[in-house]
C-alpha cells in the first residue's frame, strides 16, 4: 500500500505557494539575463536524451522546494513498492508491474512471493519463435503462402501503444514485406477500410484485448472472424490466421482461437502500459524481435533511472515536478507534448490515454473527492505542422500552456537540408516561447519596415509577445528503438510520480465505465422502431430523432 497523505497539507505545498507570490511576476527573459549557467543548472541527461528545463518559470529554490514535496510525499517510498511488485493498485487489488515486462535484467519480481520473470520469458520466447516464423515466411496461411499483413483488433491500451510504437519505428521495418493494420473503431467504417485492403488467405488477425470482453474488439473480431469464412478460409484454418493477445484464456477458447496461438500476460499489466508484454506482438512483427527487444531495453533503462537516480538528477521525477508546478500553482490547465520527428506522429495521441486516464481522478487515496488539480489535459501534434496551425494560441494566447518540444539530432531520413531546417524551427519555437516580443522591439521592427508613428502605434500591440511561456527540450540523438523504449518509459514514470504527489490511484480507470454501462442499455432499445421514454427527454428525443432519421 502507498502512503497516504494530503496533498495540499504537505509542508512544502504552502512553501511553494509563498515561492509562486515572488516568482510569478519574473520574466524568464531576466532569469537567464542574471544568470550565464542557468542552461548548465537546469539540464540533465541520460544517455542519449538531454533534458534542458532551463526555459521554465523556475529558479533552484524552486527545484528545491518541488523535490521537498516529492520526499514529503514519500516519492522514493512508492517507487521501491513499484519495483517491488506491492499491490498499489489498490482499487483493483493488483501490482503494478509493467517494469517486470521489461526487466532484461532478469532479477526476480516477486508478486504474493512468486517471481514472476519466469512466465514473463516464457512468453516472450513463444513471441519470439512466432515472430520467426511469420516473418520467414515459414508460418503460412490456408492457401500455403506466407502472410503479408498483419491487422491487430484492440481499441485503447490494445491499440494506441502498438499504433503508436510501429509508427516511429517504421525504419526498422525497411526489410521486410510485412504490413500492419489496426482496427480499433467499433464504427464499422474502420473495419471495412481495412479489410479492403487485405486478403485472407495472407492476412494475420491479432485479437488484442486484456479482458477479451471489449464491446468494440469482439465486434471487430467477430465481423474479421466472417469475412474470412465469407472470403475462402474455413473453421480448420482459424487456427492459422487468428491469435490472441491476452489475459482471458476461457474468452479466447470461447471465441475459437486455438489456444496455442494465445499469448498471455497478467492482471498486473495496466492496459495503457501494456504495449511492452503480449499486446506488443504486432510491433515484434512488424520490427522484428530483436528490435522488440531493444525498446524494452530501453524501457528498462529507464526503469532503472527511475528507480536509483537520486530525485534532483531523476529525469522523469523532474519533469512531473515542473507538471506539478503549472498545474497546480500557475493553474495551467493543458500540457502539449510537441514531437519534431514525424515518426512520432502518434505520441501525443499515446500519452493522452496514457495521462489521462491514469490521473484524471478526482478522489484522493482516502476515497476523498480532492480540492486541488490533477491530471492536466494532454494534447499535441508534430512540429511543424503544429507551428501553422495551434502554435497562435500557445504564443499570444490567454491560457498558460507548458510544452514538451521532443526532437532528434539525427534524422531517421536525411534527404537534403530538411532536417536542418526543422531543427532551426524547433530551436526557434522555444526561443520564441521564452523571449517573447516587447512592444518597443515590435515598433522598432515595423519602423524599419518604413512604418509611419501612427501605423506602428496601431500595430505593435499585436505584433507583440509577452513570451515567458515554459517549455521543456528533449533532445536525443536518434529515434531507436532502444531510444523509445526509454522515452515512453521517461513519461510512464512522470505519470505515476504525480499520482503518488497528488495522492490519487494512478493504475485503474473506472471513469470509462458509465458509458459501457448505458450504452449496453440503449443498444437494445436501437434495434426497433419503439418510441424510447426511459431516459431524460434529451437522451429520449435524440434516440427517437435517430430512429426516425434511419428510414
Ligand atoms: O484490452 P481491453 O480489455 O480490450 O481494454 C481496452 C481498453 O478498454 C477501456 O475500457 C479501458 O479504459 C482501457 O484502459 C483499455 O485499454
Amino acid at each position: 500500500m502507498l502512503a497516504n497523505h494530503r496533498f495540499t497539507d504537505l509542508p512544502a505545498y504552502a512553501q511553494l505557494q509563498a515561492h509562486y507570490d515572488l516568482l510569478k511576476d519574473r520574466h524568464l527573459r531576466d532569469l537567464f539575463a542574471e544568470d550565464a549557467t542557468r542552461f548548465d543548472t537546469f539540464t540533465r541527461r541520460f544517455d542519449d536524451i538531454l533534458l534542458d528545463f532551463s526555459k521554465n518559470r523556475i529558479t533552484t529554490d524552486t527545484l528545491n522546494l518541488l523535490l521537498q514535496l516529492a520526499g514529503e510525499a514519500a516519492l522514493p517510498d512508492a517507487i521501491g513498492k513499484l519495483f517491488a511488485g506491492d499491490r498499489i493498485n489498490q482499487t483493483e487489488d493488483r501490482a503494478v508491474l509493467h517494469v517486470a515486462l521489461r526487466n532484461r535484467s532478469n532479477t526476480p519480481i516477486l508478486v504474493d512471493g512468486k517471481d514472476v520473470m519466469p512466465d514473463v520469458n516464457e512468453v516472450l520466447d513463444r513471441m519470439k519463435s512466432f515472430t520467426g516464423r511469420i516473418r520467414s515466411g515459414e508460418w503460412t496461411g490456408y492457401t500455403g503462402a506466407g502472410i503479408t499483413d498483419i491487422v491487430n483488433i484492440g481499441i485503447g491500451g490494445s491499440d494506441l501503444g502498438p499504433v503508436m510504437v510501429t509508427e516511429a519505428l517504421k525504419p526498422y521495418a525497411d526489410d521486410q514485406k510485412l504490413r500492419v493494420h489496426f482496427v480499433s473503431n467499433v464504427d464499422g467504417v474502420h473495419i471495412y477500410e481495412t479489410l479492403q485492403t487485405v486478403r485472407p488467405e495472407t492476412t494475420l488477425f491479432l485479437i488484442a484485448s486484456k479482458t477479451f470482453t471489449t464491446q468494440e474488439t469482439m465486434t471487430n473480431a467477430q465481423t474479421a472472424r466472417q469475412w474470412f469464412l465469407d472470403n475462402g478460409g474455413s473453421e480448420a484454418d482459424i487456427a492459422k490466421h487468428f491469435a490472441a493477445l491476452s489475459t482471458n484464456q476461457a474468452a479466447v477458447e470461447k471465441f475459437g482461437i486455438d489456444p496455442a496461438n494465445m499469448f498471455g500476460f497478467w492482471d498486473w499489466v495496466g492496459g495503457r502500459y501494456s504495449l511492452w508484454s503480449a499486446i506488443g506482438l504486432s510491433i515484434a512483427l512488424y520490427i522484428g524481435f530483436e528490435q522488440f527487444e531493444e525498446l524494452l531495453a530501453g524501457g528498462h533503462d529507464m526503469d532503472l533511472h527511475f528507480r536509483d537516480a537520486p530525485l534532483d538528477q531523476n529525469l522523469p521525477v523532474i519533469l512531473a515536478l515542473l507538471g506539478i508546478w503549472y498545474n497546480n500553482f500557475f493553474g495551467a490547465q493543458t500540457e502539449a507534448i510537441l514531437p519534431y520527428d514525424q515518426y512520432l506522429h502518434r505520441f501525443a495521441a499515446y500519452f493522452q490515454q496514457g495521462d489521462m486516464e491514469s490521473n484524471g481522478k478526482s478522489v484522493d487515496r482516502n476515497g476523498n473527492p480532492v480540492d486541488y488539480q490533477t491530471g492536466p489535459i494532454i494534447w499535441g501534434e508534430p512540429g511543424t505542422n503544429g507551428q501553422h496551425a495551434f502554435y497562435q494560441l500557445i504564443h499570444q494566447g490567454t491560457k498558460l500552456i507548458p510544452c514538451d518540444f521532443l526532437a532528434p539530432a539525427i534524422s531517421q531520413r536525411p534527404i537534403g537540408e530538411h532536417h536542418t531546417i526543422l531543427m532551426a524551427n524547433y530551436f526557434a519555437q522555444t526561443e520564441a516561447l521564452m523571449n517573447g516580443k516587447t512592444e518597443a522591439e515590435a515598433a522598432d521592427e515595423l519602423r524599419q519596415a518604413g512604418k509611419s508613428e501612427a501605423e506602428i502605434a496601431a500595430l505593435a500591440p499585436f505584433k507583440m509577445f509577452t513570451g515567458n511561456r515554459p517549455t521543456n527540450s528533449i533532445l536525443f540523438k536518434k529515434l531507436t528503438p532502444r531510444t523509445l523504449g526509454r522515452l515512453i518509459a521517461l513519461y510512464e514514470h512522470k505519470i505515476f510520480t504525480q499520482g503518488v504527489i497528488w495522492n490519487i490511484f494512478s493504475f485503474d480507470q473506472w471513469g470509462v465505465e458509465l458509458g459501457k454501462q448505458l450504452a449496453s442499455r440503449i443498444l437494445p432499445e436501437l434495434k426497433d422502431d419503439a418510441p424510447v421514454s426511459t431516459h431524460d427527454s434529451s437522451t429520449n428525443g435524440l434516440m427517437n430523432a435517430f430512429k426516425a432519421m434511419r428510414h
